[in-house]
């Protein structure tokens, strides 16, 4: 059978990124002795970081960079509920186990800092990844906007996926191995790209390469730039090309978005009560205050950050829940049941409810993100020093993390937590009242970290949950998914603490004969 791959021209993984011409010429060795220089300065250079006076787990920065995962859960299971450290590739990172991130996920920012530590590992000064003094306007516009109501956005999502399956989907008459990530990046981006942009903006290809790949770039700039000292990140900057390429993102975001706003704002003047386009650009547009309506390079820069938070996160998601459905072929049914009753016999997808009566799907994609989901959570920096009850002083400075993967896999929090129960969270929430709401998808709580936690948690959570709903829901009841004979679940790629599903498992999917 030949591998069919859908239609993509996305450079959708780091994999396929055009080497750093800056750093590869003619003089190789001249470039070779300067790197070789750079990685002993990085590897040996004493931290200046503070940090809390508590136990260290001795591991290479090579771990790290190549293996947090096992890193992080070995270390977790060493300390468990105790804070410890880590020496990363970045500093020192101190990691407060679930019993007392509790007492942290309510402290002001004054005090715990979330944009201090995210602007620090995102290396703003340089990348300029922030939404800067439009922080708390955008995710406020993600909490109300394109949270409340999410179900009225379900069939334009719906009609977008549809559409994209049409075009670039294989037909699948029989079983027909696909590469589903790189489908899935395109699928995301469109769907998302409906909601943020409109569909006519959303559906165009140099849209959809610009906000997928500024992330990467993003991504390859941080990993670069942390390779030099940070007294040498201002040269530095000039020769890490993927910091040009940022620029000329938001160059062509803004040349592609200009058009549109300076329509919409045309429209809005010739009839201020006419009725507006119900997406993100919009409400930003007029969240915005008057003298920043026609900023177009802030508007731009704002729309590719949503895009990095919101296309690579919800489709490595959606990814791990194909492989889980491909691996565990016994849980297919009842989660395609499922859909089919609410969804198709009860015309769920076009009810306000229809998305979150999906309790088994919920639980089933909750068990893959526990299993598969990011290392660590919760990157906050200490700005005044805290006091933990159990005696651990953290001062100012202290850069923390939250264990993630660790936890996810404590059979205190988890009974049998190596085992695969896509009906895990469905039972936990039948147990009690409270367990209903406490353990949805979207949930968060001391140990239900994936989604982070407090204040910062993730506002586009419920968003990210809707979309992978309608895709898996639209999957399953047209297609049946499993495994090449003999494979097993495609193991994801690791690269400093930044886990992907993996691009290039092909699964095979059959359509469905319709009864
Ligand atoms: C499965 C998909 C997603 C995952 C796993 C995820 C995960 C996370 C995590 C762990 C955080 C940090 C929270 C904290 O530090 O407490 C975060 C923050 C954030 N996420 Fe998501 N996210 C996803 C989808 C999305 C989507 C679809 C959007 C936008 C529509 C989005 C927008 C954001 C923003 C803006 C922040 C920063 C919030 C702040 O700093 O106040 N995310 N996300």
């Amino acid at each position: 059978m030949e591998a069919v791959q859908p239609t993509s021209n996305l450079t959708s993984t780091i994999e396929e990124l055009p080497m750093d011409k800056a750093l590869v010429s003619d003089s190789l060795s001249y470039y070779v002795v300067i790197s070789v220089a750079l990685l002993l300065a990085f590897f040996l250079k004493p931290s200046k970081d503070s940090h809390a006076s508590v136990p260290f787990y001795k591991a290479s920065r090579m771990k790290w960079m190549f293996n947090a995962d096992s890193l992080v859960r070995d270390s977790y299971n060493k300390f468990r509920d105790q804070v410890y450290q880590i020496k990363a590739t970045e500093g020192v990172r101190t990691l407060v186990p679930s019993k007392l991130v509790g007492e942290l996920k309510s402290l002001p920012e004054e005090v715990l800092s979330a944009s201090q530590a995210i602007n620090e590992a995102m290396l703003v000064e340089y990348t300029r990844f922030t939404f800067g003094l439009h922080h708390d306007a955008v995710t406020l516009l993600m909490k109300t906007k394109l949270t409340q109501q999410l179900s009225r956005l379900v069939p334009r999502m719906k009609e977008e996926l549809e559409f994209l399956v049409r075009e670039e989907f294989p037909d699948c008459e029989e079983w027909t191995p696909v590469k589903i990530q790189p489908f899935l990046i395109r699928a995301i981006s469109r769907l998302s790209g409906s909601v943020f942009v409109g569909a006519d903006l959303g559906r165009s290809e140099q849209w959809m390469d610009t906000s997928v790949n500024f992330a990467i770039h993003v991504f390859m700039a941080v990993i670069k730039l942390q390779f030099f000292p940070t007294w040498l990140r201002p040269v530095a900057q000039y020769i890490v090309t993927d910091l040009g390429q940022i620029n000329r993102d938001i160059s062509k975001a803004q040349e592609m978005l200009k058009p549109i706003i300076d329509q919409r704002l045309q429209d809005a003047e010739l009839d201020p009560s006419g009725e507006r386009p119900d997406d993100f650009m919009q409400w930003l547009l007029d969240a915005l205050p008057e003298e920043q309506k026609r900023d177009y390079q802030l508007q731009a820069k704002l729309h590719l950050i949503l895009c990095a938070a919101a296309i690579h996160t919800t489709s490595n998601l959606a990814t791990d829940c194909i492989y889980d459905l491909a691996t565990h072929q016994e849980e297919q049914d009842i989660i395609r049941e499922e859909a089919k009753e609410i969804l198709e016999d009860e015309q769920g997808w076009a009810k306000k409810e229809g998305m979150g009566k999906l309790k088994k799907m919920d639980s089933f994609i909750k068990e893959s993100q526990r299993l598969a989901g990011n290392v660590t959570s919760f990157i906050r920096k200490v700005v005044k020093p805290i006091n933990l009850s159990d005696g651990t002083y953290l001062p100012a400075g202290t850069n923390l993390l939250a264990p993630q993967c660790g936890i996810s896999h404590d059979e205190r929090y988890f009974p049998d937590p190596e085992v695969f129960d896509g009906l895990r969270f469905w039972k936990m929430r039948q147990e009690s009242a409270e367990g209903g709401n406490r353990w949805q998808l979207t949930s968060i709580g001391d140990w239900n970290i994936n989604f982070g936690l407090g204040k910062h948690a993730c506002p586009g959570r419920f968003f990210a949950a809707n979309e992978i709903k309608l895709v898996l829901a639209h999957f399953l009841l047209n297609y049946d998914i499993k495994l090449k004979d003999g494979e097993q679940r495609p193991e994801p790629m690791m690269f400093m603490m930044s886990k992907t599903a993996n691009p290039n498992a092909e699964i095979l999917f059959k359509r469905r004969s319709i009864i």
